[in-house]
């Protein structure tokens, strides 16, 4: 029997995601119509003998009740949220819940970071574990070299895949093999957790009660990882699998594309998929590559939709309306000839007739295998916006005949005329 842990950070985590994160925990963000998490637990529920999935983090229950549900419903597998008191580390929260986690006695059990998505190579990963004498296998995966110091570097035998170094977010070069934040692990991995704490405790102790260091947090990749290289039981399974971080909301976009690229071959059903008798038998829109669109969305039938393009609950597209590579959250409306491209729209936002809201992509380079998304920061060092892509948060509006290019718009905003490159407060 199998477990797998999905670490969902808490409120103080994901703050790059913002204004996206601003009204939905960033884990439930959706990406090509699901939330983030929903894509790991569609992964998990795939590996045959995966009895249990536990989202660990530190987000207050209510958040994530409603959630868990809909899972359980969904999938008919047990699924739980436990509650951190507080950010105990990568690993602090599996040690605290050891009992839950221990209980049926699973031969193994995965953590999957809820901040990456990709095409998560789970049962082959279980096949590489049964053949070595492993604690832990990690899924790494190719990055180029200055990128690659971003991410926990893996040094490994090449026949073997045994790590022989790991060093988390490195100052300087160490490899381009990298820690892509899906684990399986041996229940023994508990025993270096349960030692750890121990010596974390003392030392608490012998400074008389006043460090603040919380014995409690510990890190699966500097305690755990770090000190097992070379040792022999600890392996990397390298993976050429899509696979991406998603830490800013300009990644969002980037991951959406993949993602609906990933249910051609995992659930085409998914995606909207008109043929030409459909268009000659009813008036459809025109859908143009891969797109998502919710069972309760109205579209008019001479709206252009695609490619890329993710369409949520209850939301209305008017005619003439044309959509690419955007992502039109639930309760959203679009009047007539409006154009989003590289966009998030916001949930219950309204955008007029005739205007045209557009972002810049942020893709990793093309030209550049194993490219990876670079997750710069808001302001460039000119003190300007560096271009991304168009966010308008929840319940914005928009009025029509105006322009809106690479804005991040905050939530409840109504806008009154064109902007451009500017962050509304
Ligand atoms: N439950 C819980 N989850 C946590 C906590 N801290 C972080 N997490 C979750 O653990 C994941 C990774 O956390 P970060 O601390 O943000 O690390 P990172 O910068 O993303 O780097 C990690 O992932 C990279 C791949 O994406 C790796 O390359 C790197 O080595 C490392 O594992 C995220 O999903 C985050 O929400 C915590 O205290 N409690």
């Amino acid at each position: 029997m199998l477990k797998a842990i999905i670490l969902i950070g808490g409120p103080q985590k994901g703050t790059r995601f913002r204004p996206l994160s601003l009204d939905i925990p960033k884990p439930l963000f959706p990406v090509a119509g699901l939330p983030i998490i929903q894509h790991h637990i569609e992964a998990c529920v795939r590996v045959p003998d995966l009895k249990e999935i536990i989202l660990l983090g530190y987000y207050p229950s209510a958040d994530l009740i409603k959630f868990v549900q809909e899972m359980i419903q969904e999938y008919k597998i047990a699924i739980r949220y436990l509650q951190e008191y507080t950010a105990l580390g990568t690993a602090g929260g599996m040690y605290h819940f050891r009992d839950q986690i221990k209980s049926g006695n699973p031969v193994a059990f995965f953590v999957i970071n809820g901040d990456v998505c990709g095409d998560l190579p789970l049962l082959e990963m279980c096949d590489f574990y049964g053949e070595k004498d492993a604690l832990v296998v990690v899924v790494g995966t190719e990055a180029i070299r200055n990128q690659s110091v971003n991410y926990g570097c893996i040094v490994n035998d090449k026949n073997t895949g045994e790590i022989l170094h790991y060093v988390e977010k490195p100052s300087t070069f160490v490899s381009t093999l990298v820690n892509c934040g899906v684990y399986l692990c041996s229940l023994d991995i508990f025993q270096i957790l349960a030692s750890l704490f121990k010596k974390k405790e003392e030392e608490y102790i012998y400074n008389d009660l006043c460090s603040s260091n919380n014995s409690s947090i510990m890190q699966l990749e500097q305690d755990v990882l770090r000190p097992l290289a070379g040792t022999g039981k600890a392996f990397v399974y390298q993976t050429n699998n899509w696979w991406s971080q998603l830490k800013s909301a300009g990644s969002a976009i980037y991951a959406n594309r993949h993602c609906l690229q990933l249910y051609k071959k995992r659930h085409p059903e998914w995606l909207t998929n008109l043929g030409i008798q459909d268009l000659q038998v009813k008036q459809t829109p025109k859908i143009i590559g891969n797109v998502f669109i919710h069972p309760t969305a109205f579209i008019h039938h001479t709206a252009v939709l695609g490619p890329n393009v993710s369409i949520g609950s209850n939301v209305h597209i008017g005619p003439g309306v044309r959509i690419r590579e955007s992502i039109i959250l639930s309760g959203a409306s679009i009047s007539n000839h409006s154009v989003i491209l590289y966009s998030v729209v916001g949930r219950n936002s309204k955008i007029g007739a005739w205007t045209r809201v557009e972002g810049t992509p942020c893709d990793p380079n093309p030209n550049k295998p194993f490219a990876k998304m670079d997750n710069l920061p808001l302001f460039n060092t000119n003190g300007k916006l560096n271009p991304s892509i168009t966010i308008l948060g929840c319940s914005v509006s928009v009025p029509s005949e105006v322009i809106l290019l690479n804005l991040i718009v905050l939530p409840y905003k109504e806008l009154s005329r064109s902007f451009k490159n500017e962050i509304i407060l």
